[in-house]
């Protein structure tokens, strides 16, 4: 027991040097105060005009931006908190906050935490800031807290069990076989419903982790009422929401709307309470209280006694429909709680006040070894019994510490449990995502070639004489990368351009008739935020590839980092390294790559510079395999 709170203490140390770290990062660029220097560093924008503006689920408001220099590189990401501003003198000290929704080349919409637009904000000179959400560190660090603390209760428990000597129990489970699932799985799927305290499904890109884990939930569900489910990506959580709406599962999307995907929305408190069928009642008495107000702060010219009198009369009015809304609104919020299979937020979402004082029998956990300790505690907290699935060879946290990387911030809870309590967890390794020519590298350089293809996978093709794997150089084409100034994030508009081309000239050659009935969607993948914006801007905000416009909603756009736990019948990606001295920043980083490599279903096509790449092994490996498999193409074959 000694050792394990030594261990946690030093998880804990290692969390607030990482915290420090990314806050030290933060402020060496709003070390300058001055507007222009924060534009220059990315970190702001001005002067935006108020362009258009909504109300969104759950009576928020949102607006969008315009910028007039549109070509100016920046940090903001949708999902990121932002201050509005005003750089009127009478204005100054007037700010908003939001969490952006979406950030285009010259427009970024954003979900305003405030009821009404303020006025200020009709008055021009406006800006936005970037803010540090310090919020997830605060809440990692009270989970830390908490778990040295525990000593008796289920969290003690679950400390000695994942962590200490104190063996997990596990009995045998007559849970039934599922048809669908092959021996393994349904293997995982006993052990999780047989083990009292931890489960843990592990395996290679495709084995069907998630697939097993929705299906546990689905069997939990029929003994347990409610469960909770997290993972550490917005993206990650939306995508188990999806699979759990194909079982018709009852799932309440925990978390803020602007960094939900629009078809998970409905899914949201926000959106529930809209449609709840006192909605309407809620509507009304919110306005009457609004009127009230709007009524009892009225200027009058004369102020006597009985105006007095009346003005009370309206404020006491007001205060009542208020007090009667809210409570209201906590009998809806209270219903779709009732009605609650599955509540679904990231690890740092379980600390949402909705889920305050909540417990659950299960909490279950994917893509659990992207997840820090200290968040992946957050949800176990909740816990009587927890559950992960995961692959330590994809993409481990992010971590800007190098330090504390070093020192073992980098190993997650959900490694530790598997090195100590290996009884308590299951690997599956027959895959049914990719062909096996696709699965091939992953195989040998990261699992030992112990990684299987089902027979399934023969027929994932697009058309037979269409290849399922290629590689096109771009060695000596003159692609060369540049660096965004204010992010230093690196993109290679060239290779963008040509990857689109040919994304283009693929979907004619297969029709696109074709790829619209059978619903075949596409990834666009590039490992720098910067080649991301390239991406978007290409195709949605100039007129050069109107087919791919056609296809946004089969699109999906995004890093590696975006991807992971996803899967899409088409891939292309975009290695964007290019230049002569063979730098490859963290293309280095090999797990991330293993990812992007395993996320196609029928064909990958990765676009790069060998000359650049081939620096390192993993590289000089790839290019082994590509050309022992004839996958080999030069960008010269495609340029007229
Ligand atoms: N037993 C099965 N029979 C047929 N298809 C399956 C089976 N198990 C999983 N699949 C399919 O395999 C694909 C990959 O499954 P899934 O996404 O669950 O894998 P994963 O291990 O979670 O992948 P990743 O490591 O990339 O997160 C999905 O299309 C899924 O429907």
């Amino acid at each position: 027991m000694g050792n394990i709170q030594e261990e946690l203490r030093n998880s804990l140390k290692l969390l607030k040097q990482e915290w420090e770290e990314d806050l030290q990062q933060y402020k060496k660029k709003f070390l300058y105060t001055s507007i222009s220097d924060k534009k220059e560093e990315g970190v702001c924008w001005y002067p935006v005009q108020l362009k258009k503006s909504k109300i969104g689920f759950g009576e928020r408001l949102i607006l969008e931006f315009e910028r007039f220099d549109p070509g100016a590189p920046h940090v903001f990401q949708s999902g990121k908190s932002v201050s509005i501003f005003s750089n009127q003198p009478q204005f100054q000290s007037q700010r908003v906050n939001g969490v952006i929704n979406q950030v285009k080349k010259d427009a970024m919409i954003v979900t305003l935490q405030a009821e009404d637009i303020p006025d200020w904000m009709h008055q021009g000179k406006l800006g936005i800031d970037l803010l540090f959400d310090e919020a997830s560190y605060r809440e990692m660090e009270s989970a830390m807290k908490a778990v040295i603390k525990s000593e008796k209760g289920r969290l003690g428990e679950l400390k000695e069990i994942l962590l200490g000597e104190r063996a997990p129990v596990l009995t045998v489970s007559d849970s039934k076989m599922v048809n669908h699932l092959n021996s393994s799985q349904n293997e995982a799927l006993s052990l999780v419903s047989g083990s009292k305290d931890v489960a843990i499904i592990h395996g290679p890109p495709g084995t069907g982790k998630t697939t097993t884990l929705v299906f546990a939930i689905v069997q939990a569900l029929e003994e347990c009422r409610q469960v909770l489910v997290c993972a550490p990506s917005n993206s990650a959580v939306d995508y188990l929401v999806e699979k759990l709406l194909e079982y018709r599962i009852k799932t309440l999307r925990i978390g803020h709307p602007a960094r939900v995907e629009d078809h998970i929305l409905s899914q949201t408190l926000d959106a529930k309470i809209a449609m709840h069928d006192s909605y309407k009642d809620l509507k009304r008495l919110k306005k009457s209280a609004d009127d009230y107000r709007k009524l009892g702060q009225k200027r009058k010219r004369t102020f006597g006694s009985e105006e007095r009198l009346e003005r009370r009369r309206l404020l006491d009015e007001a205060a009542r429909c208020r007090d009667e809304a809210q409570s209201l609104e906590d009998y809806i919020t209270y219903d779709i709680f009732q009605d609650t299979q599955v509540f679904a937020c990231t690890l740092v979402g379980a600390a949402n006040s909705a889920l305050k004082g909540m417990s659950f029998p299960i909490v279950f956990i994917d893509e659990a070894a992207q997840g820090l300790e200290a968040a992946t505690w957050i949800p176990i907290q909740k816990a009587s019994k927890v559950v992960m699935a995961g692959d330590h060879c994809q993409l481990p946290p992010t971590i800007k510490s190098y330090e504390a990387a070093k020192n073992g911030l980098s190993e997650t809870l959900f490694e530790k449990v598997i090195k100590r309590k290996p009884q308590a967890s299951k690997m599956l390794s027959l895959q049914y995502r990719m062909p096996q020519l696709i699965m091939g590298f992953s195989s040998k350089y990261f699992y030992h070639n112990g990684l299987r293809a089902a027979d399934i996978t023969l027929h994932h093709y697009l058309a037979p004489e269409e290849p399922v794997l290629e590689y096109i150089d771009t060695a000596g084409s003159g692609f060369t990368e540049q660096q965004e100034e204010e992010s230093l994030s690196t993109f290679n508009l060239e290779e963008a351009r040509f990857a689109l081309r040919y994304l283009e000239n693929l979907i004619k050659r297969i029709g696109i008739a074709e790829i619209k009935t059978k619903q075949w969607n596409i990834g666009l993948i590039a490992p720098y935020r910067a080649q991301v914006r390239r991406f978007n801007e290409l195709i949605f905000e100039s007129y050069e590839f109107p087919n791919l416009r056609s296809f946004s909603e089969l699109l999906t756009i995004d890093s590696i980092d975006g991807f992971q736990g996803q899967e899409r019948d088409i891939i292309v990606i975009s290695l964007v390294r290019s230049n002569a001295k063979g730098e490859i920043g963290f293309l280095a980083d090999t797990r991330r790559m293993n990812v992007a490599l395993t996320r196609a279903k029928r064909k990958l096509i990765v676009v790069g510079d060998s000359s650049t790449l081939s620096i390192h092994p993993f590289y000089n490996a790839f290019f082994d395999y590509i050309d022992a498999n004839s996958c080999y193409k030069s960008v010269y074959e495609f340029l007229e």
